[in-house]
């Protein structure tokens, strides 16, 4: 039998028995109850902005009531509170993002953050997950999620964040994210979160047998040894300094030599530098981050010959998350490119800890070409 439940003060009620339904109000007509489980919870004092909804028991219940002063240990410490945190590593800064309206934010292309001739692809990625992350109970994490590419970024100017809130289900939430510069849309993402579960196990992907990272060369010192490396002609070693290099936040090493480096495959170990905050929302966008940064390239291997100077943009990115994220440990990528065709390169990647868990997948779609000449005034694409 369904009675109305009347909360008069500014606490939270976590349910522990029983079922309560959050009916639409009159103008979301059309939108479906909520229905609220065990663990859920309701209440004033669960968000900073307040909104009113008739919670209704539809059958005998018994919650427990959390007071409001102690709201904030449903609020772990992360990437939403970034700015109270100065010592937090650059990534952190770089997915730090500031929050204008309900469901919009602003991020930034920080000058320290490695920029390409437009915005690179993992920043609009992890920018994105993390605003659609905000507007998640924090109990659903990311599982998986689909980006497109459509117009490059301009790095100089900020990048609004749109969030859609497609569906909040009781076990999954779906969230729809636009990217605006200049009022036009140059990225979409479409995310799936979900909160924990048991269920079936296997694994059929086994880890490759590579060097462990403290083996291998990271590329500060791969470059270090081009510079200094007597055994380099003297004109190499002088190329490879002019060379511009870009310091990512990402450390990274790579499993094979030069001398496999016409393969359509890729493996190296690659980690956050410095802590992150504990979060597991952080650690996914980190590695989302991360996961655009050597991936497509992979298809290019085959087609490498001296002088070749190629025009390579992310189109798409996928990533299913199998398990828990630790962004700031050692973490394989295995890259593989299938198919390059019509001037798209296919990638597929797998990312494995180092107990050879497979913790996710990707995907990738690229526009791959040798570069043409470039007018002495390119046109503005915003
Ligand atoms: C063992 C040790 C190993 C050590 C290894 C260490 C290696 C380190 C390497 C570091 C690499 C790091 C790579 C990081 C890559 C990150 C990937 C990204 O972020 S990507 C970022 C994320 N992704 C994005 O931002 C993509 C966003 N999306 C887009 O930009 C568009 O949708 C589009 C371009 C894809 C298609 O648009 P649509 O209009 O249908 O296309 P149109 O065909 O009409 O071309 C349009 C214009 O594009 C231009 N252009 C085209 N071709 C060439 C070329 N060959 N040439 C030159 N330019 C070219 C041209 O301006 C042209 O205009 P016009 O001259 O003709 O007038």
């Amino acid at each position: 039998m369904a009675s109305n439940i009347f909360c008069y003060f500014n606490d939270i009620l976590i349910i522990l028995k029983a079922e309560v339904s959050a009916p639409a109000n009159a103008e979301e007509a059309n939108r479906p109850d909520y229905v609220l489980n065990k663990y859920d919870y309701f209440g004033y004092g669960t968000n900073s902005s307040v909104h009113q909804v008739n919670v209704v028991a539809l059958s005998k219940l018994t919650c427990f009531i959390l007071p409001n002063q102690y709201g904030h240990l449903l609020q772990p410490k992360t990437i939403w509170n970034a700015e109270e945190t100065p010592e937090h590593s650059l990534l952190e800064q770089i997915l730090h993002l500031e929050p204008l309206e309900v469901d919009i934010f602003r991020g930034f292309t920080l000058p320290e953050a490695p920029t390409f001739r437009q915005v690179f692809g993992g920043q609009f990625i992890g920018q994105a997950l993390a605003a659609a992350s905000k507007t998640v109970d924090c109990l659903k994490m990311v599982h998986s999620l689909h980006a497109i590419f459509l117009v490059a970024g301009d790095n100089n100017i900020p990048i609004i964040y749109q969030v859609h809130r497609a569906r909040d289900g009781s076990s999954f939430a779906t969230r729809k994210v636009e990217a605006k510069q200049k009022g036009l849309v140059v990225f979409t993402l479409i995310a799936s979160f979900q909160k924990e579960e048991v269920g079936f196990e296997h694994q059929a992907a086994i880890m490759p047998d590579v060097p462990p990272p403290e083996q291998l060369l990271n590329l500060e010192e791969i470059r270090e040894r081009r510079l200094t490396d007597p055994r380099f002609p003297s004109q190499y070693r002088n190329l490879a300094a002019k060379k511009k290099f870009i310091p990512w936040p990402i450390e990274m090493r790579f499993c094979e030599g030069s001398a496999s480096q016409h393969k359509p495959s890729l493996n190296y170990w690659f980690r956050a530098r410095g802590k992150l905050s504990d979060d597991q929302a952080l650690h996914r966008c980190v590695v989302a981050y991360a996961s655009d940064l050597l991936f497509s390239g992979v298809s290019l291997n085959p087609h490498r010959e001296k002088g070749l100077k190629t025009y390579c943009l992310s189109l798409d990115h996928s990533i299913w998350f199998h398990k828990p994220v630790k962004a700031d440990e050692w973490m394989l990528y295995v890259i593989e490119s299938p198919s390059a065709h019509g001037g798209r390169g296919f990638v597929t990647g797998r990312m494995f800890n180092r107990q050879g868990e497979l913790i996710m997948s990707l995907t990738q779609e690229a526009l791959i070409r040798r570069e043409k000449p470039r007018g002495p005034n390119p046109r503005p694409k915003l």
